[in-house]
């Protein structure tokens, strides 16, 4: 049995986890985490990762960027494996999460679902057949959603970027009476509404024709899956930065 602990155990992500952790028999939740305490979830909830004090396998991080230190902090001490799904990260922070890779086992994925990890595969294979096409990626989430654009549209901008040997920039929502395409841009919208769990679209549009490559995500469940599987992967694995592609062979 693995010995889970939940970071975000309160948020929309963290209950769908608290129900799925429950009916999996390789799973055990042991504690959460959270900006208020709750009595009532069968398992204590602390207000930092500091304060956990069960035996802990693995942490899986739902939350927000502003709880970083305290879950690298608590992991590297207690050499933790982690599983960080959280979004919105600034650039240091993407390279703290990087550099403690070298003293603990870290998973980090803007998007576990299956699904979005074929879509990164097909997205360069496309990149590349369709070079010269104006690329553009349009994303739609719930209107609860803090951060623009996604993780999963700048993780789909990041493989086209490195696709063409970086020589293209991001260009954020375009508007102004000036804001004609650029040919070396890549424009990325993001849309928020409603109930929306989160939908992905790559546009590559040349002459008299258009390619697009679709992803959608119509429940949270698949991502709570993801998660899962990668708690239950990196929890044997050396210390190193691990990803879906290390789980999804294509
Ligand atoms: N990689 C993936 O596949 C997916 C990633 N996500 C990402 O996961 C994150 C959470 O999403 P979601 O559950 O929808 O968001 P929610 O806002 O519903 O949940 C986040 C939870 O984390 C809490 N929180 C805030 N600050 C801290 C902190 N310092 N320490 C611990 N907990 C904290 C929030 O509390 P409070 O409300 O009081 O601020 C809230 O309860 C987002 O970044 C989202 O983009 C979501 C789905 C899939
Ligand atoms: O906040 C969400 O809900 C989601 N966030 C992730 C992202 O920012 O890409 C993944 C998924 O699309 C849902």
């Amino acid at each position: 049995m693995i010995n889970v602990a939940l970071n975000g155990c309160l948020g929309k992500m963290g209950m769908v986890l608290i129900d799925s952790i429950s009916r999996d028999p390789d799973l055990n939740l042991v504690a959460g985490v959270d900006t208020k305490t709750d009595n009532s979830l069968g398992f204590p909830v602390y207000t930092s990762a500091l304060d956990i004090k069960e035996k802990v396998d693995v942490i899986i991080d739902f939350s927000r960027p502003e709880s970083l230190d305290d879950l690298l902090s608590y992991a590297k001490s207690n050499k933790t494996a982690l599983v960080i799904a959280t979004t919105g990260y600034s650039d240091d922070q993407i390279n703290k999460i990087v550099s403690h890779s070298k003293e603990i086992p870290i998973f980090h994925s803007s998007n576990m679902s299956v699904g979005v990890n074929l879509v990164l595969d097909l997205v360069k294979t496309t990149t590349k057949a369709l070079y010269g096409f104006d690329i553009e990626i349009v994303e739609k989430h719930h209107n609860k959603k803090v951060d623009a654009p996604s993780g999963t549209a700048l993780m789909i901008a990041k493989e086209i970027k490195e696709t063409l040997d970086n020589q293209v920039d991001f260009n954020y929502g375009r508007f102004g009476k000036d804001a004609k395409r650029n040919k070396s841009e890549i424009g990325i919208h993001a849309v928020r509404g409603g109930t929306i769990v989160g939908e992905h679209s790559t546009i590559f549009a040349g002459p008299d024709e258009i390619v697009e490559i679709n992803h959608i995500a119509l429940s949270k469940e698949i991502f709570a899956e993801g998660a899962k599987k990668a708690a239950k992967f990196i929890v044997s694995k050396e210390n190193g930065y691990y990803n879906m592609k290390d789980i999804i062979k294509l």
